[in-house]
């Protein structure tokens, strides 16, 4: 596996991919203004130009709380966007990986997510990200699809940034201590990526086609995020921040968040043998190397 297509330019996932790519492996990486996922002539060009061995769709419309006042932006990006690589990939031939996330669930269900539960977004994004999965699964027999979550990283705009910026002008932040998931570093994203494409290249196995779940090992509330944030941050020099456990009803979103979006990654491990590294310990080196940049 010599190039690899992926979508977007400045994301998260999208930096950490051409960050690790190895020696070897070239990441052709397509974004605005001339790769729009909005317009099927534009994803079909770009696609189509390129000699790649597979493509991997990391762009997409995440603005969680923005996409409940444009659900129609989200849809169109995020699921008859995803529709438009899924019939490239599939008329050029190769595997495309694509990314999901744990906002398909409702919520609801008292442990983590497994593949085939039930699906039920509670909110725009995770109705256009549902609607992504069902337009590849129909186009693009030769596909994964990744449900990942809770994403940071050096990288773009995440929760750990947002932390470390509120941090530095208070002493107290309220974080929200009922909302439970997996925090992930896009870094090992990136890794499982490259190795999970470099499978599906050399193997027609339809055992490694469908959907996985893919996060950093590990559960945490939002609060227990933000305190190993701070903790990580203070071994490093900066002045302490205390977290306030606060409810959900105490900080009020236009997007309802699901109370449970853990999910289970049991079947990522049987099908490719591939684990992410525990979150505390990936959350901690981010720490390391935002303090260290500034
Ligand atoms: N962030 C998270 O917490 C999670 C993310 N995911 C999924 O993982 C994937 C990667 O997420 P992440 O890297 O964090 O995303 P980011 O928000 O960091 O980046 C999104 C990228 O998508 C691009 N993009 C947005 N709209 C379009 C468009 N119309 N055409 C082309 N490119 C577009 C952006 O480009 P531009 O620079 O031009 O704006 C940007 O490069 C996504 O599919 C996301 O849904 C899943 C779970 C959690
Ligand atoms: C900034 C802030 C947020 N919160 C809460 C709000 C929310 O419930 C939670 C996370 O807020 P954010 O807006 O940073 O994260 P959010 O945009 O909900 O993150 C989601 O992004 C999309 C793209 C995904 O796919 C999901 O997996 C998930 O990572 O923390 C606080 O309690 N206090 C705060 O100061």
């Amino acid at each position: 596996m010599k190039r690899i297509a992926v979508t977007g330019l400045t994301g998260q996932v999208v930096s950490a991919l051409i960050e690790r790519a190895p020696k070897g492996v070239e990441m052709l990486a397509l974004g605005r203004p001339r790769f729009d996922l909005a317009s099927r002539d534009a994803v079909l060009a770009s696609l189509r130009s390129v000699r790649c061995d597979a493509i991997v769709n990391a762009a997409a419309y995440t603005q969680v709380d923005k996409a409940e006042s444009e659900p129609d932006v989200a849809m169109r990006i995020n699921g008859a966007g995803a529709g438009f690589v899924a019939e490239t990939a599939a008329e050029l031939g190769v595997p495309l990986l694509h990314l999901s996330t744990d906002y398909v669930f409702d919520g609801t269900l008292q442990r983590p997510y497994r593949e085939e539960d039930e699906t039920g977004p509670a909110g725009a994004y995770g109705r256009s990200k549902l609607e992504g999965e069902k337009q590849i699964a129909a186009r693009c027999a030769n596909s994964v699809i990744l449900r990942t979550a809770w994403v940071y990283s050096p990288f773009g705009a995440n929760f750990v940034k947002t932390m470390l910026r509120l941090g530095e002008d208070r002493d107290e932040v309220g974080v929200v201590a009922d909302q439970l998931g997996n925090p992930t570093n896009a870094l090992d994203i990136a890794d499982a990526l490259l190795a999970i494409a470099q499978r599906l290249v050399g193997d027609p196995n339809p055992g490694l086609r469908g959907v996985f779940h893919m996060t950093g090992e590990g559960e945490a509330s939002w609060a227990d995020m933000a305190e190993a944030i701070f903790a990580a941050a203070a071994a490093r020099g900066r002045k302490p921040v205390r977290v306030r456990r606060i409810a959900t009803s105490d900080y009020p979103t236009p997007a309802r968040r699901p109370a449970n979006s853990r999910l289970d990654n049991a079947k990522l491990k049987a099908h490719y043998r591939i684990a992410l590294p525990p979150w505390r310990d990936s959350l901690d080196s981010c720490v390391g190397r935002l303090i260290e940049a500034k």
